[in-house]
């Protein structure tokens, strides 16, 4: 299907917007009024440009507060749209969308809406122009679809239908079923949102918290098989008002945009383009390796925190100065052939999949950046997609053969500390770029999306989600500051970490040779009233620094944290109890305070 997008999803100039929709390979745009205000193009030289991209306008829009008014004031309101109808004609757009009238003086009545729709259409087609009607959520009178569809069937003109938008009619009560029904050819456009399920006035969830289709918690599929079973053949359209898109980079949200139509498609099971499949994607099955970017200050920082949790150093590269250090099954790599120098970092992992070529080409078809493996001869190929955060993900066969590019230094793996494997990873991310990554390991990965927790933590309001694949044996953490990070947070910005699972975390903790992270007692008098926890066992937690977490159906987890290390990562070791699958998020704001509190007082 031809796909589109709003210039409102963008940020910047109609320039930039129109440039980083054509990169991403839109066929087309819905051209926002205000857009073409401040432009200094003229509608002539907005039409070539768009010709010259290779994007058509599909949508002009919107026009307000047109209809359900009194007949003095709809004469003018005719007048407002012949100007705009000339503005059309030099755009070489011909389908204008009107918008359900918001006005409090609008008319309660859906005769006079039609009269006023039909008057309208005939002067348009007179043009060679058509009307798409959208019943706004908010609408005064006309707000929802059902509604708006009475009026163009009492309206009755060839040159009127609908524009259906997911966010007007999944936000509101009103079944979308009866979508299916409307009687082919009257659905003239079709415009998609996510949005997150939140309680709040629908205009303001509207214009602020959108989101692109797979981003939020609408079915968008469901929706639109409906709107597919109704005959619509037209643009698969995006619009999508969201603040922080608003001022990202457009040719980012441009890409992030067109990979969240390419995976609706995909995920519609009448498929109208049996070629445009993605590959499935195939299960993964662990975490093979995470590595980290250390420098010559951040190297001996890691590696004394690594033997302090016990592992060992039993790998060098043939050819590079990286170091792979174990423990159980989870292994840790440190890569120090950095060319920027800074704090430590997350700058790869790896995850094995059942078939790693075709987790390879899905992710291709959904468009993440192939990651440029420097690969000297005889070196294991390792092919690797850029996460939105930068990070590389290998994506391995289960067998070890990366392992194969390193030497053993002669050390065996010891016990260590009861270390057995890598539970998560946490990754902060990029302000900019938080929903994009939660679509990226969703759609590319295959990875499901766990809860959205959000919390108050010293520094400022936090949201976290957590992706991760059936058997959990591949969990990722994504956290982000609801607003962007103030001046006064603390140095460590976006931390990263590695999580351990053990199985006993008190044995563990006796066996850990680490400076402590200091847990205050307030966080054990409260523990202990929160959960009714007995005495003897809130005073061995506290004897080690260990935070506890319980999930309503009794599950719990025990899990420490370390310091920072290395200017910006630390660790966590979990043992996860009968079924917790959850990552601690209350005890996170405890975490960061303590972490502090140890960076004052090293
Ligand atoms: O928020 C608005 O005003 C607005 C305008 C046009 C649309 O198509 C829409 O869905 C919302
Ligand atoms: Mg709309």
């Amino acid at each position: 299907m031809r796909r589109s997008i709003a210039t409102v999803c963008l940020s910047g100039t109609l320039d930039d917007k129109l440039t980083a929709a054509a990169a991403a390979g839109f066929d087309g745009i819905e051209l926002f009024e205000n857009d073409l205000v401040v432009s200094p193009m003229t509608p002539a030289e907005v039409r070539k440009r768009c010709a010259d991209l290779g994007l058509s306008i599909d949508l002009y829009q919107p026009f307000r507060d047109l209809d359900s008014v009194s007949d003095e004031i709809f004469r003018k309101n005719l007048d407002r749209a012949a100007r705009k109808f000339d503005v059309m004609a030099a755009l070489g757009v011909n389908t204008v969308l009107v918008c359900s009238s918001v006005a409090p003086d609008a008319v309660d009545d859906d005769d006079r809406a039609a009269a006023q729709l039909t008057e309208l259409a005939g002067r348009a087609d007179n043009r060679g122009i058509r009307i798409a009607y959208e019943a706004l959520a908010w609408g005064r009178h006309v707000s929802t679809w059902d509604r708006s569809w009475r009026i163009v069937q009492r309206a009755d003109h060839p040159a009127l239908g609908l524009c259906l938008d997911s966010f007007h009619v999944l936000s509101r009560d009103v079944s979308p079923a009866g979508i299916a029904g409307i009687t082919p050819g009257k659905i003239f456009f079709l415009q998609l949102a996510d949005a997150p399920h939140l309680s709040m006035d629908v205009l303001q969830w509207s214009r602020h918290h959108r989101l692109f289709p797979g981003q939020g918690a609408f079915d968008l599929p469901g929706f639109v098989e409906l709107v597919l079973a109704a005959g619509y053949h037209g643009p698969l359209s995006l619009e999508v008002f969201n603040d922080v898109f608003r001022q990202s980079d457009p040719g980012r949200t441009a890409i992030d945009a067109m990979r969240s139509l390419i995976a609706l498609e995909n995920d519609l099971t009448i498929r109208r383009l049996p070629d445009a499949r993605l590959p499935d994607a195939p299960e993964l099955t662990g975490h093979a390796f995470t590595e980290f970017a250390v420098d010559g200050h951040s190297g001996p920082e890691l590696r004394s925190a690594l033997r302090g949790l016990g592992f060992t150093h039993t790998g060098q590269h043939r050819t590079k100065p990286v170091e792979l250090w174990e423990q159980g099954t989870a292994r840790i790599v440190l890569n120090s052939a950095v060319t920027h120098p800074g704090p430590a970092a997350i700058s790869a992992f790896a995850v094995t999949s059942a078939d790693p070529g075709r987790s390879l080409a899905r992710a291709g078809a959904l468009l993440a950046p192939a990651h440029p493996n420097v690969r000297e001869p005889g070196e294991t190929e390792l092919a690797a997609i850029t996460a939105p955060d930068g990070t590389s993900v290998f994506v391995t066969h289960p067998g070890d053969g990366w392992r194969a590019d390193f030497l053993p230094t002669g050390s065996a793996k010891g016990p260590g500390a009861g270390l057995l494997a890598v539970d998560h990873l946490g990754l902060a991310q990029p302000f900019d770029h938080f929903d994009e990554a939660g679509l990226f390991y969703h759609s590319v990965l295959g990875l499901d999306h766990l809860a959205t927790e959000e919390y108050a933590a010293p520094f400022g309001l936090m949201r976290s989600r957590a992706v991760a694949n059936p058997s959990r044996s591949v969990r990722v953490a994504l956290t982000v500051a609801l607003l962007r990070r103030g001046d006064w947070a603390p140095a460590v910005a976006d931390p990263q970490h590695v999580a351990f699972t053990t199985a006993d975390i008190i044995a563990t903790a006796a066996a850990l040779d680490l400076p402590a992270l200091p847990v205050p007692d307030n966080y054990y008098d409260d523990l202990a009233a929160r959960f009714a926890l007995d005495a003897a066992f809130v005073a061995a937690l506290s004897r080690h620094g260990i935070l506890y977490d319980r999930d309503p159906s009794g599950h719990e987890l025990l899990h420490l944290y370390t310091p920072v290390f290395g200017g910006r990562v630390f660790f966590e070791i979990v043992e996860r109890r009968s079924g917790y699958d959850r990552f601690g998020e209350p005890n996170a704001p405890v975490r960061m305070a303590a972490q502090r509190h140890r960076r004052l007082n090293p």
